[in-house]
């Protein structure tokens, strides 16, 4: 079945300001809960799902916006990642530099201070703001008022963001992760999407609500964190016999967010039908493919919701398709020149290709 088919964006449509993102967003909340549920008898298995391979193509072409000289800065996209600790600089970077190389407008970093200086050294694109705070550096007596200090920080800015990324090289801190808690708290009240990874994947595992229900969350685990949710939230093992029912059941346990279950190939569920994304990347699996992959489906969600997509089909989904299939091109790009040596940086040197071979620019 072609998943395409009745998708139809308008190109050509002009960009909004944040307020009338906020709005957009909100009617696209309306739509998403009283969307139906179409399902399809599998009589082999006896289980109701669907599954199919996206038609990633089509669908990056259609969400992706013309370059219009009339547009100004930040309507192609604000991105923030919140993440980057005294352990991991790469991750937030790898997230934010490929939301701009796809084609973002404005990338945000909100990490530790320790981190920030790093992670500006890595790239004066990036805008970064050395916010959060760990346990180590904040006594037990000043942690609620350093929480709420913390948190309006990034709130300051939240109306702006057309997404959120949260998780990468986040690290594990008890204290650092009850601020990131209440910053996702807020991103919800604003109807902001937000691409959960890495170490916020380990926080939303044991604190459900702060997805659950919310039709712009995106969960991106790989097989460690797809395998912590599966027993947490199903009280099972993962059954790879049974990937897509088993993802199906996921989402809709957590009242229907969208899963991107990365691996061999990237499967994609609200909890209705299931996606997959089978473009060949390569062999190699260096660290960092999965912080490109989430700066790279922000891109896209924000792009994604940005128009009346169509009415049945649910753009967090279409973003999810659109930002693996590209990340994937990307890797494919990347190995064919440099081969066994293929690392992140490569890989987000492709970014701009991959996307010109899909969607030229005009
Ligand atoms: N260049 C960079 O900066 C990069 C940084 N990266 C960043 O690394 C972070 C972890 O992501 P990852 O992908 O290694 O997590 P994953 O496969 O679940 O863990 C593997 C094993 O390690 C363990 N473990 C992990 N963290 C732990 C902790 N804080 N404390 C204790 N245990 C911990 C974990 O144990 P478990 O949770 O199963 O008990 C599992 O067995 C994340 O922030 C990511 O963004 C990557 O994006 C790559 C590039
Ligand atoms: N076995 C595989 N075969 C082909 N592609 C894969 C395979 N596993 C993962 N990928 C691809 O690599 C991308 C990153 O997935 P991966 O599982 O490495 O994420 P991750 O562990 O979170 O990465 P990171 O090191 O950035 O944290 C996914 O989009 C997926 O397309
Ligand atoms: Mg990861």
């Amino acid at each position: 079945m072609n998943q395409f088919a009745p998708l139809s964006i308008a190109r050509n449509y002009s960009f909004a300001s944040s307020t009338v993102a906020v709005l957009r967003r909100q009617s696209f909340l309306i739509r998403a809960l009283g969307r139906g549920i179409h399902h399809k008898v599998d009589s082999t298995i006896g289980s109701i799902m669907q599954e199919t391979e996206a038609d990633a193509v089509s669908i990056i072409r259609a969400i992706t916006p013309t370059l219009d000289p009339t547009r100004h800065k930040g309507q192609a996209g604000r991105i923030a990642v919140i993440g980057g600790c005294r352990e991991y600089t790469g991750a937030p970077y790898f997230a934010a530099i490929s939301a701009l190389k796809i084609g973002a407008d404005l990338s945000h970093v909100f990490c530790t201070k320790d981190a920030a200086p790093i992670i500006k050294s890595y790239s004066p694109e990036l805008i970064v703001h050395p916010v959060l705070e760990e346990s180590y550096s904040v006594r037990e007596e000043e942690r609620k008022q350093v929480s709420v200090k913390v948190v309006a920080e990034v709130d300051k800015w939240m109306e702006r963001f057309d997404c959120l990324v949260v998780g990468p090289g986040l690290g594990r801190d008890p204290f650092l992760l009850d601020c990131v808690s209440e910053i996702m708290k807020h991103a919800r009240h604003s109807n902001v999407p937000i691409v959960v990874d890495g170490d916020a994947l380990f926080l939303v595992t044991n604190n459900l609500d702060l997805v659950h229900g919310y039709p712009l969350a995106v969960l991106t685990p790989n097989v460690n964190e797809y395998k912590r949710l599966v027993q947490k939230v199903l009280k099972c093992e993962v059954d790879d016999a049974d990937a897509h029912g088993q993802l199906s059941s996921l989402a809709k346990q957590i009242g229907g967010v969208t899963i991107l279950r990365k691996g061999r190939s990237d499967l994609i569920s609200d909890g209705d039908l299931v996606n997959s994304v089978s473009i060949y990347g390569s062999p190699r699996r260096c660290g960092g493919q999965g912080d490109i992959l989430s700066g790279s489906v922000a891109v896209f969600l924000s792009w994604a919701h940005r128009d009346s997509v169509a009415a049945d089909r649910n753009p967090t989904i279409l973003g999810c398709i659109a930002g693996s299939a590209l990340l994937r091109k990307a890797v494919s790009l990347a190995f064919e020149t440099r081969k066994r040596a293929t690392l992140t940086t490569d890989i987000i040197e492709c970014l701009g290709r991959s996307l010109e071979d899909i969607s030229p620019a005009r």
